[in-house]
This record gives C-alpha cells, structure tokens and sequence, in this order.
C-alpha cells in the first residue's frame, strides 16, 4: 500500500488519486451494450446461453419456485436461521422508522399542499452471486421493498454450480416471502428486468449492488428505458480516517474487510501519524495471509493507499473528495468531526464501530453509492421504492388568494391559457 502526503498533493493529483472503476477504453461498456442487445432480442434463450458461459451451469429452467427454494431452506442449522433472523428483525426496525406521513401545509388561506407516498408497483432485486453470494444483500433489498409495499417484486441472482441459488437465499426468501428467485446474473439479469422476457416480467425500478458489469448495465439501461435504478453500487470502498487514538489492528481488519469482497474493491487510510500508518500497513500484511480470500483481498490492497495528513480536518477535506461508500472515524473524539462530513454512503463512529455490522445486522442498509456517487446519491432505504406523489386543493377562499398572482405569472411568460384557466374560476374574463 503506497503512503502520499496530502501536503504535497495538487489538486490535479487528488483528483486522479480518488478516481475508480472508470472505464476510459470503453472496454465493460461494450461488452455489456451486447449483452443487452442480446437479452432484448433473445429474452430466455440468451439468458440460459450467459450462465453456461459466465457461470458454467446448463441450466433447463431459468427459476426456482416456492417447493424447491423451501427444501434448500430446510437444510439451514439453526444458528445460521438464527442469525439471519436478528439481521431481518434489526434491519425492519431501522427501516421501519422510516415510513412517515407528511404533514398538510396551507401556504395561503385556502391553498393547501402536501404529498403522499406510493410504493414503485414493479420492482427488480439484483442479489449478487459471483465471488460470493450475499444473503444480506436480499435482506436489505427485500425489507424496505415489503415495507413500502411494493405490488411485484422480481428477485434475480446468478445461478451457482448446483444450477440453483444458495440454501440462505433460499431462507431469506422465505423470511421475505418471495415464491421465486430467477437464476441471473450480471449485466443479463439487468437487461431482462429493464426490458422483460418471456419469463421475467419488466419492472419499474431495479435495485441492487453488483460488479462492474452489473453497475454498468445499470447506468445504461437508465438512460435507454423507461426503467429506473436506485443508484451505481459497484465494488465495496471504504475510507478509514485514523488519529493516534486509533487502533492499527482494528483499522487492518477493516480495511481487508472490504478488500475481499473483490479484486477491484478499495481501502484506503488517512491518519494524522506516520506511525499509524506503518502500523496498519504491517497488519494488513500480517492479517492478509490467513484470509482464505487472501489472493482477492491482496489484490484490492495492491491498488488501496494510505494518506497522511496533519491533522484530522484536513483528512476530512480528503474524505469529501474521495466520498466514500463507507467512512469509519477511527477516533476517539469522533464528535468533533462529524458535522464536517459532506460526502459519504454510510459512516461509522470510533474504535468499537466495524463497518461489518451494517454490512450485516445493525440495521442501516448496506446498498450503498460507490465510485463517488456518494456526493449525489444516498444508499437504498424505503424512501427509493416510493414515489411522493404531491397533491393540492384549492378553496373558494384559496382562489381568491392565489388567482392574481398566477395571473400575473402566466402573463409574464406570455402563456395566456394558463392565465385563463385561473380567470375563469375568479370569474374574470
Ligand atoms: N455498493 C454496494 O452497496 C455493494 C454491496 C454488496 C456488494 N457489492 C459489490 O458487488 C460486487 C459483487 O460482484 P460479484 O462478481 O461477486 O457478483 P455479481 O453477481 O455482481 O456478478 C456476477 C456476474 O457477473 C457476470 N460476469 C462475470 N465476469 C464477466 C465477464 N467477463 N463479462 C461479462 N459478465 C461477467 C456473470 O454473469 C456473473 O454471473 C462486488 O464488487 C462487491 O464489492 C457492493
Ligand atoms: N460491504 C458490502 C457493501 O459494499 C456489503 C456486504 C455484504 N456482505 C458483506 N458485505
Ligand atoms: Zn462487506
């Protein structure tokens, strides 16, 4: 892991020292512009052709329904059940709390304003499976879904060795009650849910992490379907901000957590000591070599760096930049710089605070911007599978009040049907 100075960085340097996964060749971008086009003209056909060539599996039917995903569930110990139950029930508290009725707002005596949620009626959940399959995923996913009460909900996850899904997907599908999980994956699971096949229906809104291909199918799909995506959640970042308070073992093993999900996942350290650093420099390499995931985790180390700054606002200053999926305060005086947090997915609070517990079961959702998307965009909650949809009434009273003023306003822009369509209820000609 290289170490930089922040002090002698240029502005030029730091802008390209925060940038990854782009894609200056085109290089994912074409293979995923074919891979769409072929799902728009093939549907079925071509999906079952992508998982015998991405995931080596000859597949004789593109779904598993209720029966067959309750008998792999059934293989689950009762740890495992356990576990995925506590993730479930913490992750509906939190997201819970977030259905709110908005209150009515009269701006003027009579004029009366205020917005009502409606869930997205079709949605799509991409749960990745490729280097590794993540439950968690369809937890985080599943829960806000069923809150907001989506209508259809269209599951699709790539298909393992077995030619099925995993027992604890199997599980979490039942703890969602999902009767169906469609055996996609990557960019191909994408295009069938933005433009349908002739067994996946096409949805409204499609949600949920994946790798590079994945994120890119669905950037593109946004802007050439009617279907919407909740964000760009590509390969797991995270940024540890470490004073001398901090822990160089805790901070290694946070940094490799994220390391591991994928060659090109990144970690990256600013601290305010030189001796933190090395420190956590070492560890990484002491703690790397038992990880039966150690050769990816190596890898995404290999394009991961440590900065060292003065003082903690300025490793702030670096952290907006960069806007990480997730930030953790290595710190104990973690209070004293959180209201200077611009941009960041999700963040996690002094020494004790492992970012794996919202990866898992503290209840924030772990499907997070990446890439810098964090400086547009927040991570998946309930609020992304409704719309608000605004309502008004406007009273006797009301259009008193209001009338003359959107006369005037519609007379300004020259557009005199919109005046009259308020003349006409005053009465005026
Ligand atoms: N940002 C977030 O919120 C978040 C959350 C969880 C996971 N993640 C990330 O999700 C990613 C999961 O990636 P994954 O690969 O394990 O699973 P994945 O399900 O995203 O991708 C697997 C699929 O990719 C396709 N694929 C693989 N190689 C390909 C190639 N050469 N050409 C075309 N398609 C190809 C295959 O169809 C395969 O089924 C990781 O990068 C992880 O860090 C992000
Ligand atoms: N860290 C991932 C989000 O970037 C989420 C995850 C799932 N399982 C473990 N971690
Ligand atoms: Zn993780």
């Amino acid at each position: 892991m290289k170490t930089y100075n922040y002090s002698n960085l240029s502005k030029a340097a730091i802008a390209d020292l925060v940038q990854r996964n782009v894609d200056p060749a085109n290089e994912i971008r074409s293979v995923v512009e074919e891979i769409i086009n072929n799902v728009q003209q093939h549907g079925d056909k071509a999906l079952i052709d992508y998982a015998k060539r991405f995931d080596k599996v000859e597949l004789d039917k593109l779904y598993l329904g209720k029966e067959e995903l309750a008998e792999l569930a059934s293989t689950l110990a009762n740890d495992q059940k356990a576990a995925l139950r506590t993730a479930y029930d913490n992750i509906y508290k939190f997201h819970s709390t977030q259905v709110k009725t908005e209150d009515k707002v009269e701006t003027m005596p009579g004029v009366t304003c205020w917005r009502e949620a409606r869930p997205v009626e079709k949605v799509g959940l991409y749960i990745p499976g490729g280097s590794a399959v993540l439950p968690s995923t369809f937890l985080m996913l599943g829960i806000p879904a069923r809150i907001a009460g989506c209508h259809e909900i269209v599951v699709c996850s790539p298909p393992q060795k077995s030619g099925k899904v995993n027992a604890f997907i199997a599980y979490v599908a039942e703890l969602l009650d999902i009767d169906r999980i469609y055996l996609a994956g990557g960019a191909q699971a994408i295009a069938a849910m933005a433009y349908g096949t002739e067994s996946i229906t096409k949805v409204d809104k499609i949600f949920g992490p994946g790798n590079q291909f994945v994120t890119k199918a669905k950037t593109i799909i946004q802007s050439t379907t009617t279907t919407a995506i909740d964000m760009p959640a590509g390969p797991s970042e995270v940024l540890v901000i470490a004073d001398e308070t901090a822990n160089p073992s805790f901070i290694a093993a946070d940094l490799l957590a994220q390391a591991e999900h994928g060659i090109d996942s990144q970690s990256i350290l600013v601290a305010t000591s030189a001796d933190i650093i090395a420190q956590a420099i070492a560890e990484v390499e002491k703690q790397v070599s038992v990880l039966p995931r150690a050769e990816i985790a190596a890898q995404a180390i290999a394009h991961s760096y440590a900065v060292l700054v003065k003082e903690l606002d300025e490793a702030m200053q670096f952290s907006n930049v960069y806007a990480p999926e997730h930030l953790i305060l290595a710190t104990e005086n973690w209070q004293q710089i959180t209201g200077k947090i611009i941009n960041a997915g999700s963040v996690f609070l002094g020494n004790l605070t492992p970012e794996s517990v919202g990866d898992y079961a503290s209840g924030t959702n772990h499907t997070l911007p990446t890439s810098a998307y964090a400086r547009a965009y927040s991570g998946v909650s309930v609020d992304s599978f409704v719309k608000k949809i605004t309502f008004q009434h406007i009273s006797p009273e009301g259009i008193q009040n209001i009338g003359p003023t959107v006369e005037v306003l519609a007379e300004m822009e020259g557009l005199h049907a919109h005046k009259n369509a308020v003349s006409v209820r005053l009465g005026i000609q």
